[in-house]
């Protein structure tokens, strides 16, 4: 019975266990108990690495929707208080992907007691948050025997109330790219700077000098973020650093700003080496593929939010990254967000979002997955 109570259970079951990218070993063992509990007629499961992709067979068959969830939790000590907080230490699902698994268990549970006219191909997906498992899995052997003719997904929405739900056609999400950039210079006393070269003082500038490339290099009618999450550098207070790492991500609005941005960190590296006497290393880590939706889709995705009662808003656009990006390149397909109005935002270690806003989700992509022609 797939009701307020079952979900919240599932939700908190899955809060508890949040793991990393390709780590989500304990998330797909209960992924896949919880599967292996519902009536197999209809149903077809494959693992891929830490994933699980469940084909339903519909009624008629002609057509095969993809519904795509993430697994993942993100490097995260939990500050709720919650009785049902994570029990795994400096990890948490603060970006919602516990929702996610719950609003799909919830789907498929639906689907596989009474299948829809069309087929449907579950996406269990790991590593959204890094390194990125929805582009592999797009190559996998079981996505090319179950390609789908369109494919969605949802995030929730912190800033939004229960029962709204927003979209948009065209661009959802933005380029996004990682950002790992180590530097080493010549260690020695605190007390004699003019015989070192700091890596402190050329971090600490370089970090300033990114954002002029947002300012000056990008179209101020495109749009780009950079954003320095971590730094890294020193032993102790009075030794001049020889190593610093910064840590962060890039964001942008088209795929042409992306690289104007990354060519204008290579100067900028290439200069701070001159003036610093050091040397710089950078590495992109994982890069996503913007979220462009699909207009028709989300269409009629909008009359059937309306036809079940909830609100439906247009989106803004978001600076937020989304390897579903790669699917909707490849299918056509679209994101919506949830509302699940949490006072903290995504990736804050407070996030809370309203369970009340699971059975609407799980109506709602039933409902969808159900009318879609
Ligand atoms: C929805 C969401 O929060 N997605 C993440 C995706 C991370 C992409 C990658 N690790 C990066 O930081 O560039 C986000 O941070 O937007």
């Amino acid at each position: 019975m797939v009701n307020q109570e079952s979900l919240q259970a599932i939700r908190r079951d899955l809060h508890r266990i949040p793991e990393l990218g390709f780590q989500e070993l304990k998330t797909q063992r209960y992924l896949l108990d919880y599967i292996r509990n519902l009536p197999q007629e209809n149903i077809t499961i494959s693992t891929w690495r830490t994933g699980i992709f469940v084909f339903v067979n519909g009624e008629k068959g002609s057509k095969t929707i993809g519904y795509r969830t993430d697994i993942d939790g993100l490097p995260l000590q939990e500050e709720t208080g919650l009785p049902f907080s994570s029990e795994h230490e400096g990890r948490m699902h603060a970006c919602g992907h516990d929702f996610h698994m719950t609003i799909a268990l919830g789907a498929l549970s639906k689907l596989a007691e009474q299948p829809a006219d069309h087929n449907v191909v579950f996406l269990f997906q790991p590593a959204e948050e890094g390194p990125g498992g929805a582009e592999p899995m797009l190559q996998s052997e079981t996505m090319k025997a179950w390609w789908p003719d369109v494919i969605f997904a949802h995030h929730i929405a912190p800033e939004l109330p229960v029962g709204t739900i927003t979209s948009k056609p065209g661009l959802l999400f933005a380029n996004t790219s990682e950002l790992f950039i180590d530097f080493e210079g010549t260690g020695g006393h605190a007390a004699y700077p003019h015989r070192t070269k700091d890596m402190v003082v050329a971090a600490s500038s370089f970090i300033v000098q990114l954002q002029q490339i947002v300012a000056r290099r990008v179209d101020p009618l495109d749009s780009a973020v950079i954003s320095v999450g971590k730094m890294e550098s020193g032993t102790v207070q009075n030794i001049i650093a020889q190593k610093a790492r910064v840590e962060g991500t890039i964001r942008t609005l088209s795929p042409a700003s992306m690289s104007i941005v990354k060519e204008e960190i290579e100067k900028l590296a290439r200069g701070c080496e001159i003036s610093n006497d050091c040397s710089i290393t950078i590495d992109y880590g994982a890069n996503y593929h913007q979220v462009t939706n699909d207009e028709g889709l989300v269409a009629s995705f909008k009359e059937v939010v309306e036809q079940c009662g909830y609100t439906y808003e247009e989106a803004p656009m978001a600076m937020t990254g989304e390897d579903f990006g790669y699917m909707a390149k490849e299918i056509p397909g679209f994101m919506f967000w949830l509302g699940v109005d949490s006072q903290a935002g995504l990736h804050q270690s407070k996030l809370d979002p309203k369970e009340d806003s699971l059975p609407i989700a799980v109506d709602v992509v039933e409902s969808f997955i159900r009318t879609l022609t």
